[in-house]
């Protein structure tokens, strides 16, 4: 079974995709593979240098990620820019790792996927987990774990889809407003009924 993990940003996948872990289940990180494939020396951080420019690059020849971020949740242009560039690079490394833990002889593999829904990628998974949250719980989450202003969070999160537009697409959610005890007992259900565990 393939299975989409998604949400939106700080509503907790991560947390939810190490419980998902713990069971012993492979994941494929959208997140740890956008930086895998804009490594130094890879053609997806040269196109992205031709189309930001030298500013897109630290002084150690990576990409800039603080520069990168503040630009594209700020300019819906230049985000699906970017996008363009490094969405196929994200896509096809992922289907080679889903592929390879199939092949290692995985019988479940997760898909953490922010853009999910955004990306129109439903296709990739058989069953949807969206974590959510509420607004507020969303906003000083992401305020405090990214040390961001409001402004700045609020851009972010305007940068997705809404949350409840996602839980509409997806096969079961989790509620993540309360306790990891709370959110680690929704999981086991999910996994429990659809045989996973
Ligand atoms: C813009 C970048 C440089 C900001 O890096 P930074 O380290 O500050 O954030 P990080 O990579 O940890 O992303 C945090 C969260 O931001 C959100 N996010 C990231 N990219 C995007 C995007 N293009 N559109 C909307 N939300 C995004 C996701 O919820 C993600 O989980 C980075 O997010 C990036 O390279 N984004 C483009 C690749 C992408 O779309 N990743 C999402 C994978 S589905
Ligand atoms: N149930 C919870 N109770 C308290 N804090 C939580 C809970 N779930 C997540 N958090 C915290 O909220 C923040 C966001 O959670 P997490 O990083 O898992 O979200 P995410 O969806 O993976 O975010 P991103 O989209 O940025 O990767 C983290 O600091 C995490 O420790």
């Amino acid at each position: 079974m393939i299975i989409g993990l998604t949400g939106s940003i700080a509503s907790g996948k991560s947390t939810v995709a190490n419980m998902l872990k713990n069971y012993g289940l492979p994941i494929v990180d959208a997140d740890i593979v956008a930086r895998l494939v804009v490594e130094p020396g890879t053609p997806t951080l040269r196109k992205i240098v031709e189309a930001f420019g030298e500013e897109a690059l630290t002084d150690e020849g990576a990409m800039d990620r603080q520069k990168i971020g503040s630009i594209i949740f700020n300019n819906e242009e230049k985000r699906k820019q970017l996008n363009g560039i490094i969405h196929p690079a994200i896509r096809q490394e992922m289907l080679r790792q889903r592929d390879e833990h199939f092949g290692n002889g995985a019988n479940t593999v997760v898909m953490d996927i922010p853009l999910l829904f955004e990306s129109k990628l439903q296709h990739f998974v058989e069953k949807i987990i969206v974590v959510s949250v509420s607004e507020e719980t969303q906003l000083n989450r992401l305020m405090e774990r990214n040390q961001l202003t409001e402004e700045e969070a609020k851009a972010r999160i305007a940068s997705q889809l809404p949350l409840s537009e996602k839980e509409q697409g997806a096969d079961a959610v989790i509620d993540n407003n309360g306790t990891i005890e709370q959110t680690a007992r929704q999981l086991e259900n999910i996994l429990r009924k659809w045989e996973v565990i």
